[in-house]
């Protein structure tokens, strides 16, 4: 077997760690371990678990050997701007508060106050969302700043799994342009910003690019695994790897759909003009230095949500089959308002919606799951008018990835509203992005153009086109 892959993809919502190597110029996968993953109250504050994740990676990396896989190396993305700090000693001053968190409520305008929301968008061109790394940290300056004073080591996510495999602390771009403190131009950490708004900025690690190496395991791990793997840097943010697996099109726009939906286009420079801030777009850092020009839609994660308030009896493939029961339910919300970034429950604030706007209100699973999808659609057409009218052009496809793509009702509502051809798929987009960027890395493959050349030729992807002819809409 030519070299293999680990990547540890884990989500909002799901963990995964899947091998990968080339074989016949086909990308193979195989998934080697899968553990779920949410957010938990500790304290005051909802916080991710990072001791379990960290288990939940050993315990992978286990699997390997007992599968009889031996990887030539490893490599993490996870959602993006969370992060943690650490002291001198390199021990952890912070728990990983999680972005749905309420304690970056109203720490936006506080910023806005030491720089303008156009500045701000000029140098970093990142999207303004109320838990971006900037807001976190302004407000923990508010809330202990004894904690900022005392740390010597600033680590995303995935940067700091990374330093616990391999003992080595930095932050990878396409994750740190997350934080909107990176300067899009420079692709550094912006310092004049972070002396600005009073942020400590000796604590930030040097920024390196996807396929960088950390170097190798730390020898205890080395131990007790029974083999060593290089630690690599794919783009650590998910959002970035799954965009690798985007077939090189310049007339595809991409659905990155799982508990975000993250919907926008590939560029080559950053669009920082004040349309693309007044429709919130923002401009996060890819592979190969290219721009991720996109914006978060509330996405799947109203229906994890519903899910969970119906105590998981239903599975998302049920969901489908019981809106498909519903199709002449048609309410609507609008999924981009604060109120379903973190409900107490997501059914009552679809309901409450639907009251206050006069709709039908939801009753059953089926008219509240479709619902969302329908009311996704929508928020994906907006969206797409927005890219079309900054990029004044018009984008005859959309491609889907990610675990949304196998919701085939959705699918073909964004057909059916789009009147644009929608090819759903891969659905482990990010997993592949991760390990390709390994690959390249070990030379197992020559760049991005060859990467998505093999990806291309490695799945089969859903077509779906509009049933409504335009000129018959019934
Ligand atoms: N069989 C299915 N039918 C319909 N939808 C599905 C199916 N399986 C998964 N999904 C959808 O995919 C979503 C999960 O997608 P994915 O695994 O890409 O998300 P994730 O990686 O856990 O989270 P993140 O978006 O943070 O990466 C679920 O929320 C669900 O809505
Ligand atoms: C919090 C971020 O907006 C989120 O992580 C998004 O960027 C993403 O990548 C979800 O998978
Ligand atoms: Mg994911």
């Amino acid at each position: 077997m030519n070299k293999c892959s680990l990547a540890i993809d884990i989500g909002a919502s799901s963990g995964k760690l899947v091998a990968g190597y080339v074989e016949n110029e086909k990308l193979k996968l195989k998934e080697v371990h899968r553990f779920e993953n949410t957010i938990m109250k500790k304290g005051d504050h909802f916080c991710w678990d990072l001791e379990s994740l960290f288990k939940e990676i050993k315990k992978g990396i286990h699997a390997c050997r007992e599968q009889g896989l031996k990887p030539e190396s490893i490599g993490i993305d996870t959602w993006a701007v969370d992060f943690v700090l650490l002291d001198e000693n390199d021990a952890l001053l912070t728990d990983a508060v999680a972005y749905r968190d309420s304690r970056t409520d109203g720490m936006m305008e506080e910023v806005f106050t030491h720089i303008s929301k156009e500045r701000l968008y000029l140098e970093t061109g990142i999207q303004f969302q109320k838990f971006n790394t900037i807001y976190q940290l302004h407000a923990l300056k508010k809330s202990n700043p004894e904690i900022l004073e005392k740390a010597k080591t600033f680590l995303m996510i995935p940067d700091y799994l990374n330093y616990l495999l391999s003992g080595v602390k930095a932050n990878e771009y396409t994750n740190a342009t997350t934080t909107q403190l990176v300067n899009a131009f420079t692709k550094k950490w912006d310092k004049d910003l972070l002396d600005q708004l009073g942020i400590n900025k000796d604590m930030f690690q040097e920024i390196l690019p996807p396929t960088s190496s950390l170097g190798n395991l730390k020898a205890e791990l080395v131990k007790e695994f029974g083999f060593d793997m290089n630690v690599l840097l794919p783009a650590t943010h998910d959002t970035g790897s799954a965009v690798v697996s985007v077939p090189e099109a310049d007339d595809t726009i991409y659905i990155s759909s799982g508990t975000w939906s993250l919907i926008g286009v590939e560029n080559n420079f950053p669009i920082c003009v004040t349309k693309a801030l007044d429709y919130n777009f923002t401009n996060e850092g890819g592979f190969d230095y290219r721009f991720r020009f996109l914006k978060n839609i509330m996405g799947l994660w109203m229906i994890q949500e519903v899910k969970r308030n119906y105590h998981n009896t239903y599975s998302f493939a049920e969901f489908v089959g019981l809106a498909n029961q519903e199709i002449d339910f048609h309410s609507k919300v609008n999924v981009d308002d604060d109120r379903f970034l973190k409900p107490e429950n997501m059914i009552e604030e679809i309901q409450t919606y639907c009251a206050e706007t006069a709709q039908s209100i939801p009753q059953n699973p089926g008219q509240v799951a479709k619902c969302v999808f329908d009311s996704l659609a929508v928020s994906y057409q907006t969206a797409i008018n927005q890219i079309e009218e900054v990029y004044e052009k018009d984008f005859q496809t959309i491609n889907v990835i990610g675990g949304g793509a196998q919701n085939e009702m959705l699918n073909q509502l964004i057909a059916d509203t789009t009147k644009k051809e929608v090819l759903a798929g891969p659905v482990e987009a990010t997993a592949i992005g991760n390990v390709v960027s390994q690959l390249i890395t070990l030379d197992e493959i020559k760049g991005l153009k060859e990467a998505r050349n093999i990806i291309k030729n490695s799945f089969e992807l859903e077509k779906y086109t509009s049933k409504k002819k335009v000129e018959g809409l019934r």
